[in-house]
């Protein structure tokens, strides 16, 4: 069996063409533009591509973009005066403070400062909260693009057995919630679990969210299995290059599961239209109007 190829990248256009429309109708229906504020801390590369890349995307789709860059060495006091000034503006309708913070910044306390209505990462423990429970709330955009892609792909997921490997409050844990919701049977997996291959091989669905390179073997898998591969590391190929590989030993996996996401060209995509589109409902939301039900899950 060769696995057909989820493809991140043709999801996201999709999305970011729906996002577009709803921002012409927010426009022209009511005269508001929706504003996306994008903090980063320090000068990690891959924190500054994806920040770019997020302030882009913004500006494409028709929305603001406002960005803020701060220094390595911000105390904290200086980034929550921040992040409760962007709270209080009513042209910012979404806030995010770029992960991962440097570490003498506390991230739950940072996070946690955002007001939950503009928390368009969905990390706010309230938020978390609403979600864990069944309310309506800010989904955290990587399992939200994770669950969009399994819908397209395997429609309805009621009674399939999913295995999410990864417990982080970013993804692991909304993702199980999610699928939860989506009356999947699921189990979470994470470095403590014992006998993970006989896990993994009862699993209709894995998403894997370990950060540890080629970690899933091909041989774990039930064949047919729809695989969604998070990860995204940086590899050494031994001649000086790098090389991005996903959580799951993708050459091995294709030939066993049902359909799998590659890595690049995945989830990554995704979680960046997930981010607009979560922006859109944010202003929605902040004004009264109705959710735009192409955009929710
Ligand atoms: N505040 C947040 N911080 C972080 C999040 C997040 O959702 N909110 N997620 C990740 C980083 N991230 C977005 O911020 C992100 C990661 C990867 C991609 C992506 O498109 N990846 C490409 C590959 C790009 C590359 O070469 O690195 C792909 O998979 O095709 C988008 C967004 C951690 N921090």
């Amino acid at each position: 069996m060769t696995a057909r190829i989820i493809d991140g990248k043709a999801f996201a256009a999709v999305l970011l063409e729906n996002v577009a429309e709803h921002v012409t109708q927010l426009k022209q229906a009511h005269g508001l533009i929706p504003g996306l504020a994008v903090v980063l801390v320090g000068e990690d590369p891959a924190s500054e591509i994806y920040v770019r890349s997020k302030a882009k995307k913004t500006v494409e789709v028709g929305m603001h973009s406002y960005e803020y860059k701060l220094p390595a060495d911000t105390v904290e006091a200086e980034l929550l005066a921040l992040i409760e000034q962007l709270n209080l503006d009513p042209s910012v309708h979404g806030i995010l403070v770029q992960l991962p913070l440097p570490e003498h910044l506390d991230e739950a306390l940072v996070t946690n400062a955002i007001d939950p209505s503009r928390d368009v990462d969905g990390f706010h423990v309230s938020n978390a909260g609403l979600l864990a429970t069944g309310q309506p709330a800010m989904v955290p955009c990587t399992p939200l693009g994770c669950l969009m892609m399994l819908r397209g792909y395997c429609g309805n997921l009621a009674g399939l057995h999913a295995v999410v490997i990864g417990r982080s409050n970013i993804v692991g844990k909304p993702m199980a919630q999610l699928l939860l919701k989506e009356n999947c049977t699921v189990t979470v997996a994470h470095s403590h679990t014992r006998n993970l291959p006989d896990i993994v091989v009862a699993a209709d669905i894995v998403v894997a969210a370990v950060g540890r390179p080629l970690f899933v073997k091909g041989q774990w898998l039930k064949t047919g299995a729809t695989v969604i591969d998070v990860g995204i590391n940086r590899i050494d190929q031994g001649d000086g290059t790098m090389r991005l590989v996903g959580d799951v030993d993708y050459g091995a996996a294709k030939d066993i599961a049902g359909a799998i996401t590659p890595v690049p060209g995945g989830v990554g995509p995704m979680t960046i239209a997930c981010l607009l589109a979560n922006t859109v409902t944010a202003c929605c939301r902040a004004h009264s109007l109705p959710e735009p039900a192409r955009l929710k899950v």
